[in-house]
């Protein structure tokens, strides 16, 4: 019988990305808009470390744990996800910046074949202009936020719904930053690629994942080894 794929061919992927954390460092700008939110709140400004432990289950959550962290009131809750995201659309790539290695990487995938899309818990506006202001936007064939459906992560609907939003090239990956990431791929039965340097709150080994990395130049690499371990195990 004729096996039309040799080993250690590349073979292209239908690759899924979480934006922050992932993609970009966007800390800087989720934090001053939290911050500029809790002033005209009249509370004291948080430090970015404990932002950054509030992100990663989109904008509703991180304002909720805000609210509780400040014991403010959950009946201001609407308002201040209103505010939080007034400041954020008004300056969401002012101090973002793309991860070193992300962009070659990106070119090296869709080179090879792969097709790219975005699955964000960040509402889908603020992710477009981020990905757009960034340059990342012409590598993506869709970008589904956080508020393009009635769930997000890690509801594993919101990375199928991720999936059928392009068209299909091979079998398909996730690559995130968190615990939430994690349990989503898990859910979905997708397999994890997950880069270590980004928001994650626990240790690395604590987190499911298929393989990770800590550079995103390891990543074009890392997604043909990760295929071709699939392929044997098929
Ligand atoms: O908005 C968030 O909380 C996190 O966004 P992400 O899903 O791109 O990491
Ligand atoms: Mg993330």
């Amino acid at each position: 019988m004729h096996d039309t794929k040799a080993k250690g061919q590349p073979v292209t992927a239908t690759i899924m990305f979480d934006l922050d954390g992932t993609l970009v460092d966007s800390l800087p700008d989720l934090a001053a808009a939290t911050n500029n939110m809790l002033r005209d709140t009249g509370v004291r400004p948080l430090s970015m470390d404990q932002i950054k432990q509030f992100v990663g289950n989109g904008l509703p959550k991180l304002v909720e744990r805000v609210i509780y962290h400040c014991d403010l009131s959950m009946g201001q809750h609407a308002d201040l996800c209103q505010l939080t995201l007034a400041h954020y659309n008004a300056a969401s790539s002012d101090r973002t910046v793309v991860y070193p290695g992300v962009l070659q990487a990106l070119e090296h995938l869709r080179d090879t074949g792969c097709v790219l899309g975005v699955c964000t818990n960040k509402p889908e506006a603020p992710a477009r202009h981020v990905l757009e202001a960034m340059g990342l936007a012409p590598y993506f064939d869709a970008i589904l936020g956080g508020d393009s459906l009635n769930t997000r992560k890690p509801d594993p609907a919101h990375l199928e719904a991720s999936f059928a939003a392009v068209t299909p090239a091979g079998p398909q990956l996730f690559v995130g930053d968190s615990e939430v990431d994690a349990e989503t791929a898990h859910r979905a039965q997708v397999p994890f690629l997950l880069f270590t340097e980004g928001y994650r709150k626990s240790p690395v080994a604590d987190i499911p994942h298929t393989a990770s990395y800590s550079q995103s130049s390891e990543l074009p690499d890392l997604v043909m080894k990760v295929l071709q371990s699939l392929d044997q195990n098929a």
